[in-house]
């Protein structure tokens, strides 16, 4: 096996014939296959049936495996890898060669990978989703959770995930019995009919550490198709059901989302009802508290998100008195670090898309006692443009979703006197597209680190920080 494919599988390259696929075998394993040819149109042959032959350096002790699940849930499809290589092989294929491939002189801009310390992941996560599944047996039926099968809606049950805290694995369990008593029927994507869809868990993080605490914060999110109107008898008697079975410290939300496909929440207001509890928890980030909402964004990786964050502002040089745009800003997390770090002179503006985020960053900053930040509701490609600033911004964060920058955006950045700009990324590719759209006004690509937000899947954080002479903007 010469390389790994994104999914995990392991991807034979020849110079006759075409690439395939083995999904089980990893880099540095010479192997025996069957395979078929692509089919019409396809890039990758696929492997059906293998046999190793040599094993790679790289695997880890099928003893100790990093996960007991891997191989089995589609979740980390690189768990059988050990994590110095897979930092390496994620680093070359989603950062390296997405420089170069642009023209960027990866091995100057390229800083090493921000990783976990090996052998402290586990329980890093402080946000799950999982799938019902009904397992009948003898014409008995047991209600689990779990996650998809690697490229299919198989569900295989994952409670006891290890990436996951303690709690959740408790709530797991007793809402997969307790929605099956409910008599809430499994949702079907085909049909669009029955009721559960998902179950969606957040921890109420201490960022930076993962020790089990008995005080959890935790809040389960049940994103259901249909739900009876509250007030109604057949809602009272689902929600005692449900209700009773919750662990100490853990709320419940009952989510309405009947829209099919693939995304998670409906986003309408009045979608959540809460069940027990506030609905929301208190994340802990650098000294810093948040609250987090079932819709509201907050980075996964409890233990890696001090560490991007540091990465991020360390870039910017900042003084008191500075006056600095978080775009993308999500609950406000950077802006506030940013508005305490610029002191009570300086000025922090944040944008960002959702409105529950806004409210929510706007509550957290007066909760955190910070008066030198604001927050602006709305897309930040029509936001920007009309921002009434009090102070010309001269540093900046950007952290957009996965499909980075709208076209126009590079353009009025440029307009502002900016001179130090870190753009946070999970999505290398777009990240290095849109670098390039901002080096065409002037700034220029100083460094690039990956942080590894997602240890076992095939995906990086990046953090690039870009400088632009002060006289740039105008
Ligand atoms: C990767 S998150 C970053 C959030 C925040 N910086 C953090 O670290 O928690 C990206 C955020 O961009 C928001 N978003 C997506 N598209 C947007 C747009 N066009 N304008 C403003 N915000 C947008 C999302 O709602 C999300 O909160």
């Amino acid at each position: 096996m010469t390389g790994l494919h994104p999914s995990g599988a392991g991807l034979a390259r020849s110079e006759h014939g075409p690439a395939v696929l083995v999904a089980g075998a990893l880099p540095g394993d010479r192997v025996a296959a069957r395979w078929t040819e692509p089919a019409p149109g396809g890039r990758f042959g696929l492997a059906d049936a293998f046999e190793i032959l040599e094993e790679s350096e790289h695997r880890v002790d099928p003893e100790y495996p990093r996960c007991a699940l891997a191989g089995r849930c589609g979740g980390c499809p690189l768990a059988r890898i050990d994590y110095a290589t897979e930092l390496e092989l994620k680093t070359k294929a989603l950062v390296a060669d997405t420089l170069a491939e642009a023209g960027f002189e990866a091995a100057r801009v390229l800083r090493p990978a921000l990783g976990h310390d090996v052998g402290k992941r586990a329980g890093f996560r402080n946000k799950a989703i999982l799938y019902p599944v009904d397992l009948t047996e003898s014409g008995t039926t047991e209600r689990r959770f779990g996650f998809f099968e690697a490229r299919s809606h198989r569900v295989v049950p994952a409670e006891d995930c290890p990436q996951s805290p303690d709690w959740m694995k408790r709530t797991a369990r007793a809402l997969a019995r307790a929605t099956l008593s409910a008599e809430l029927e499994l949702y079907d994507e085909t049909s669009g009919t029955g009721a559960l869809r998902a179950l969606l868990m957040r921890d109420g993080a201490r960022f930076g550490s993962i020790e089990p605490s008995s005080d959890v914060r935790g809040l389960a999110v049940l994103v259901v198709n249909d739900f009876p109107p509250e007030g109604s008898a057949e809602f009272e008697r689902i929600a005692r059901t449900l209700v009773s079975a919750m662990p100490e410290g853990v709320s419940l939300v009952a989510h309405r989302n009947a829209r099919p496909g693939n995304a998670l929440l409906s986003f309408e207001p009045g979608a959540s009802t809460v069940l027990c509890g506030r609905g929301a928890v208190d994340a802990d980030l650098l000294g810093l508290t948040f609250e987090v909402r079932p819709e509201t964004f907050l980075q996964v990786n409890s233990l890696q998100t001090p560490v991007l964050y540091d990465a991020a502002l360390d870039a910017l040089h900042l003084s008191p008195g500075d006056a600095v745009l978080d775009l993308y800003c999500g609950v406000g997390t950077i802006s506030s670090v940013l508005a305490r770090a610029v002191g009570p002179e300086g000025r922090v503006t944040g944008v960002e898309l959702v409105e529950a985020s806004v409210e929510a960053a706007r509550a957290n900053a007066k909760r955190n006692n910070l008066a030198n930040v604001r927050f602006e509701a709305g897309p930040v490609e029509t936001v920007l443009p009309r921002l009434a600033l009090e102070r010309a911004p001269t540093k900046a964060v950007l952290d957009p979703a996965y499909k980075g920058l709208a076209d126009s955006v590079p353009a009025v950045l440029a307009k502002l006197p900016i001179t130090d700009l870190v753009y946070v990324s999970c999505n290398p590719k777009t990240l290095v597209r849109d670098v390039k759209r901002l080096a065409a006004f002037g700034f220029e690509l100083e460094s690039v680190t990956p942080v590894d937000l997602f240890p076992g899947a095939f995906h990086l954080e990046a953090v690039a920080v870009l400088r632009r002479p002060g006289d740039a903007g105008s």
